[in-house]
């Protein structure tokens, strides 16, 4: 199957700050990908190379195929809500609806229509006279509507309230399964996407550190707490991704395909969060062995 999204030592430069740099991912379709990481670390970015609104300084990007809004038929294909939610302000509720209609082939009319009556969205109201979670519910659902193979979201329920967030997440994932579309979405909100998302990219520092199936990542990291012990005294299939030590207790974050047999440790499973944090944590690591994993 025709992966969604393909980089090859994909590089995004502003001058003499790169933004984002040695990115190689191989997203196979039919997930919904969470994008995470902290300010600056180069999702937006890597979202508006992946939709052709920004060209690579280095490397290759392929989506779903193809070169990033390429041809009328590549942008049919890929949907994309950006992190401030752009409407028109001057056009109506209803004048977005109809422009969706002329603008995409596999426009879902009835959808747009009975999801926005039921947000309570009147028609006739002017986008530019919208709250930013009215503005923002207007341009999901018209990234909805689009019936696209991916749809690209960029912190996508940031100002939604908690029940807005959840009643969208909760359509996103019946419409993932109904339409069979892919998904990536960037967000800060971990539990968000411990909810809604089956495969996961960490990106710090403008890059990957870690990229694959959330169940996989889960089945592969586990928290060891201990002895104090020195890093270099631990297997050496077990990568370390983070580690904090006490005068008497060491705690590792690692990441390993073996089991792990050694009595001295309390082996504890990690939630998403935790594997988000471990990764994003910056602190000096002496002997880190591996900080950047990419799993498929
Ligand atoms: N147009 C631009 N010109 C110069 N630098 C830019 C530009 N856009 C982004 N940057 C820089 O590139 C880096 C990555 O920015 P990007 O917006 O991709 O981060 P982000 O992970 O989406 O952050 P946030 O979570 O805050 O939205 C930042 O250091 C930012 O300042």
């Amino acid at each position: 199957m025709t992966p969604v999204l393909q980089t090859q030592d994909l590089g995004k430069r502003y001058g003499k700050r790169w933004a984002l740099r040695d990115c190689a991912l191989d997203i196979p379709a039919g997930h919904v990908v969470g994008l995470v990481g902290p300010n600056g670390a180069g999702k937006t970015t890597l979202l508006k190379l992946a939709t052709g609104q920004l060209e690579p300084t280095a490397g290759t990007i392929s989506v779903l195929g193809g070169s990033p809004a390429a041809t009328p038929a590549q942008l049919a294909k890929v949907g994309f809500v950006a992190q401030d939610t752009p409407v028109y302000a001057g056009l109506t509720v209803a004048d977005h609806l109809k422009l969706g209609a002329r603008l995409n082939p596999r426009w879902d009319a009835a959808m747009a229509r009975e999801r926005l009556t039921r947000l309570g969205l009147a028609p006739n109201h002017r986008a530019g006279r919208l709250s930013g979670g009215e503005r923002a519910q207007l341009a999901l659902t018209l990234g909805l509507a689009k019936r696209p193979d991916l749809l690209i979201l960029d912190e996508p329920v940031a100002s939604l309230d908690p029940l807005a967030r959840r009643e969208f997440l909760q359509a996103l994932m019946e419409a993932t399964v109904a339409h069979e579309f892919s998904v990536v979405l960037s967000s800060h909100l971990v539990s968000d996407l411990e909810r809604v998302c089956d495969y996961l990219i960490v990106l710090t520092d403008s890059r990957v550190r870690v990229a694959g199936e959330v169940d996989r990542l889960l089945a592969t990291h586990h928290r060891l707490t201990g002895p104090r012990r020195d890093p270099a005294r631990l297997p050496a299939d077990q990568h370390v991704i983070s580690a904090s030590h006490t005068d008497r207790q060491s705690t590792y974050v690692i990441r390993t395909d073996a089991p792990i047999h050694d009595p001295a440790w309390l082996v504890t499973q990690l939630n998403l969060e935790d594997l988000v944090l471990a990764y994003m944590d910056r602190r000096p690591n002496g002997d880190r062995r591996l900080d950047l994993e990419v799993q498929r």
